[in-house]
């Protein structure tokens, strides 16, 4: 099947006017996790980006070390020690979206975190595989939960996921290997695919600017903020990819380098432009 574009038809589908009759548990429960004490300001920009993005409620457990830092950031999350594995596991049940892998790390304490996570997850929750739990899930060959996958990897992170050199990372190949792993994989790069079963669809925007660390966990908080308020979970996806990238452009016209935390404070002004009447 062709490679289609992200349109914003898709974004104004998706985007929609808030009712009035509503409150902070009607736009969902994210929970984010990672961060160990190296990796910090990953997931602090994933949680600014999910709250920017419009969760109602946040929830962000990682390294005690990252705590104080992340509330003095971003003092709408709330914060929890992610050694505390029954409390991981009772706020991962509550959740309707996760993210977890930014900033993570693959250490012994990061691989239980990540397997209580996977052991607690249902159905009806979207799961965000970021970072170092998409390398964790490949170097221990951990069995998935049923659940909305997400995968957000880069092209390195998408060959150790999937057994694909980045030269075998072909339309073809990748698909047929996307459909093996199930879920929605996002293949970052700088033309970013999104791959649902038979489908493909091609981010038209992104710029170099992008390349900083902390870029691609504001994308993963983005698609937990997303997923966990717009019910068409590859609508919420796509609208997350082409977001991002489309504030990148518009700031890279006039800087050489856009930042992960000024995309975060851009994002509530481009989804009031997508929920507007066409004029
Ligand atoms: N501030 C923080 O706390 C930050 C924390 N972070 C956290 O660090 C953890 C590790 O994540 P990571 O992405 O930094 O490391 P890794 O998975 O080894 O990938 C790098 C290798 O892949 C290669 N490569 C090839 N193609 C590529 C592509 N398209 N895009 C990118 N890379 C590509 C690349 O090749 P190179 O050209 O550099 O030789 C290099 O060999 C993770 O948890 C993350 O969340 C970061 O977000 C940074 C900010
Ligand atoms: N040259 C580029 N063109 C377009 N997008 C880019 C470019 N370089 C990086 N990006 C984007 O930046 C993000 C980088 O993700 P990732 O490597 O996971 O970052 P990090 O783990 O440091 O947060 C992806 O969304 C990718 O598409
Ligand atoms: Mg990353």
């Amino acid at each position: 099947m062709a490679i289609q574009p992200i349109t914003e038809a898709i974004l104004r589908q998706t985007i929609r006017k808030r009712p009035a009759d509503s409150h902070k548990g009607t736009y969902g429960r994210v929970v984010l996790i990672g961060g160990n004490a190296r990796y910090g300001g990953a997931i602090i920009m994933a949680t600014t980006a999910a709250i920017y993005a419009g969760a109602g409620l946040t929830t962000t457990l990682t390294d005690p070390l990252n705590i104080t830092a992340l509330h003095a950031r971003m003092p709408e999350a709330m914060v929890v020690d992610f050694h505390d594995l029954k409390l991981l596991r009772e706020l991962t049940e509550a959740a309707n979206s996760i993210v977890i892998g930014p900033g993570l790390g693959t250490d012994d304490d990061s691989l239980s975190v990540l397997q209580t996570v996977l052991a607690g997850v249902s159905v009806d929750q979207s799961v965000t595989i970021d970072g170092s739990a998409i390398d964790l899930i490949a170097s221990h060959d951990l069995s998935l939960p049923q659940a909305k996958l997400i995968f957000t990897p880069h092209e390195m992170e998408w060959q150790r996921l999937s057994g694909l050199s980045i030269s075998q990372q072909t339309p073809a190949n990748n698909t047929r290997l996307a459909q093996q792993l199930g879920g929605i994989i996002v293949l970052k790069k700088h033309h970013t695919q999104v791959l649902f079963e038979e489908q493909t669809f091609e981010n038209p925007g992104g710029t170099p600017a992008m390349a900083t660390g902390g870029m691609g966990d504001t994308l993963a908080g983005m698609v937990g903020g997303f997923t966990a308020q717009f019910a068409n979970q590859l609508n919420a996806v796509l609208s997350a990819v082409f977001i991002h990238s489309q504030i990148a452009d518009d700031l890279a016209h006039n800087a050489y380098v856009v930042l992960p935390t000024q995309i975060s404070e851009e994002i509530p002004w481009y989804m009031k432009q997508y929920s507007l009447p066409q004029s």
